[in-house]
């Protein structure tokens, strides 16, 4: 089967934009109120860490007197020194917890935001995703976003307020020092402005690199045997290799950057400190300066340093976050393709309905795929859909899925329009098995009752086991029903596979059988034991099979042909074999290969 993702549903990546960032925090709760009590600790933070050049000042300024009382708290300046230090790391500890839990507890969301309008969304936008890289972006892209509302924004903040506060202070302190201060240390800021893009741009670029190569890896160990035996191994190494190492010079420029970044703001502070001292001891020895107010000034450089780095890795960070919700925003903006749960059917009693293709025409983007005027699925009836490689079949069964909508006409179940019955409830409607039946890793038992959510008897799973000539090979399994059968089912056998999944659709009791191909990969023996479940599946609902096998089909109530998307013949086996038609013409064909086989 060929289901490709039409090229308009491929997932979008445009320039990243602040529109999306804010798309992207609509869609989930932030702990406001953790964030603002953080805030105010914050403040108390940054009043503590502006404070105590002060009080150092206050202590220097009158040493000899560190035990005079007065000031704030009327206590001693070295106990209020003390305090002011405690409370200002009680703050920030505090502080650092709340931001910490507020941005997990965002990423948690946004991640099971992502998640629920991913398994939501239409095959249509799904067939265009990588696995490994949906996870990745899932995972990180959303860590992201969550970090730069919590800790960085929180950081954002308190070095804004520090510079402005340390500004102030130092400022109504000595104007001149100050101005030597903020003129160094800016002036090293500013020269590196430059280079702290660039790596707000690398690591935007590595999130979209570890996205690709998570995709790429992903994808090649689900199909490994593949890869062995296609013997490419060395190719997909070779590949992965690509990904590592263009990760690995990111890694280097920005390890360059970083490197570059911390000597130039060392470099920075020590000529403050060493113009500060000079010029701030000329005028202490001048009389116009007090030792206090240049001991203060000194402490403040490392307060001016700090906040600025931490500005610094804000605008990385909102690099890196602006990027990820560009992605993000598209992913929660996916409107689901269902949207009430379904109604639970009474399991007897049913009365099975005609299927009818009306005047339906579907193309996958600009190419016509499937044209049909009238075409009906009689209720309880057998038909098998035949036709070349790429004449529509396998779309017909996704049409009747609802994995696509047609472009014009209706498919009617009874006399209802197929996309007027809620979806879930139509899907639950639908058994569908194909030519390698899906299977997730887990047990025998996870397997028959997966999607499963009504309470299912031991009898009713020994039956469908019974039934789809499953209970031998079960039997002998070694923890029966509890085995483990690996990813993707590894440890079964496709026969056993398709067995399997012939028992879980008797489980599911469908109304309406799709089955695409669901023995033509299987020898005869096996073929013969899928069969058998088979026939005891169909019996009692409407089953349409698409087969390339013209054998066996006798037993069918009708023959559909398609060819170029259109029906070419459609009657029961014997009229049709009576003819000269497409049917006839493949049976023969198929018939002389085999004799000559
Ligand atoms: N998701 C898709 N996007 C674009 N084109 C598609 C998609 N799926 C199928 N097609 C195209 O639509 C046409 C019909 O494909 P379809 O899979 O229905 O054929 P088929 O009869 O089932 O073929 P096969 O017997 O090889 O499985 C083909 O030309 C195919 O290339």
């Amino acid at each position: 089967m060929t289901r490709a993702a039409p090229t308009e549903a491929s997932p979008r990546t445009g320039p990243a934009s602040y529109a999306d960032l804010f798309s992207v925090l609509r869609h989930v709760r932030i702990d406001r109120g953790a964030l603002c009590f953080a805030a105010l600790l914050t403040l108390v933070e940054v009043g503590g860490t502006l404070g105590f050049p002060l009080l150092t000042r206050t202590i220097v300024d009158g040493s000899g007197q560190m035990a005079a009382t007065g000031g704030l708290f009327g206590r001693p300046v070295i106990v209020q020194l003390v305090l002011v230090l405690l409370a200002a790391a009680a703050a920030a500890a505090v502080a650092r917890y709340l931001t910490s839990r507020a941005g997990l507890s965002l990423g948690a969301r946004l991640r099971s935001a992502a998640i629920e309008r991913l398994v939501a969304a239409p095959v249509t936008y799904l067939d265009g995703l990588a696995s490994g890289e949906v996870t990745s972006r899932v995972i990180n892209d959303t860590k992201a976003v969550a970090q730069l509302i919590s800790r960085e924004s929180l950081n954002a903040a308190s070095a804004v307020l520090l510079l402005a506060g340390a500004a102030l202070v130092l400022f109504s302190m000595d104007a001149a020092l100050a101005g030597i201060l903020f003129g160094v240390i800016g002036a090293a800021f500013l020269a590196m402005l430059p280079v702290m893009l660039t790596m707000a741009a690398v690591a935007y670029r590595t999130q979209d690199e570890t996205a690709k190569l998570s995709g790429r890896l992903t994808q090649v160990f689900a199909e490994m045997r593949m890869v062995k035996t296609f013997g490419a191994e060395e190719r997909e190494r070779r590949r992965a290799d690509t990904g590592i190492f263009a990760l690995f010079a990111l890694g280097c420029r920005s390890a360059r950057i970083e490197a570059a970044l911390s000597p130039v703001m060392t470099l920075a502070v020590t000529i403050s400190l060493v113009t500060i001292l000079a010029y701030g001891g000329m005028r202490v020895a001048a009389g116009s300066l007090s030792s206090g107010t240049l001991t203060a000034f000194l402490l403040y450089i490392f307060t001016v340093v700090g906040p600025l780095a931490q500005l610094t890795s804000f605008f990385s960070q909102l690099s890196v976050a602006r990027g990820a919700s560009t992605r993000l925003a598209e992913v929660l903006r996916l409107a689901p393709e269902w949207s009430a749960p379904p109604t639970p059917r009474a399991a007897a009693g049913r009365t099975p309905k005609a299927l009818t293709f009306d005047q339906i025409r579907f193309s996958y983007g600009d190419r016509l795929a499937l044209s049909l005027e009238g075409l009906v699925f009689a209720p309880g009836s057998r038909t098998a859909i035949i036709g070349p490689s790429g004449s529509g079949k396998s779309t017909l069964l996704a049409l009747i899925e609802r994995f696509y909508t047609p472009d014009q006409g209706s498919i009617r179940h009874g006399d209802e329009n197929i996309v007027a019955i809620p979806l879930r409830e139509w899907r639950a409607r639908i058994g569908y098995v194909a030519q390698t039946s899906a299977m997730l890793s887990g047990s025998v038992r996870d397997n028959l009752l997966y999607g499963i959510d009504r309470p299912v008897g031991e009898e009713a799973i020994a039956s469908a086991l019974a039934l789809s000539r499953s209970d031998g090979f079960v039997a002998a399994l070694p923890a029966g029903l509890d085995t483990q059968i690996g990813e993707r089912g590894a440890r079964l056998s496709g026969g056993e596979r398709q067995r399997l999944a012939i028992a879980r659709m008797f489980l599911r009791d469908p109304e309406i059988l799709l089955l695409d191909e669901a023995t033509s990969s299987l020898d005869e023996e096996n073929a013969h034991l899928v069969l058998q479940g088979l026939e005891a599946l169909m019996r009692g609902r409407t089953c349409i099979l698409v087969t390339h096998r013209m054998t066996g089909l006798e037993a069918m109530d009708q023959i559909v042909a398609l060819d170029g998307g259109e029906l070419v013949e459609r009657g029961a086996p014997e009229a049709l074999l009576s003819g000269a038609g497409f049917y006839r013409r493949l049976v023969h064909r198929q018939f002389l290969q085999e004799k000559s086989a």
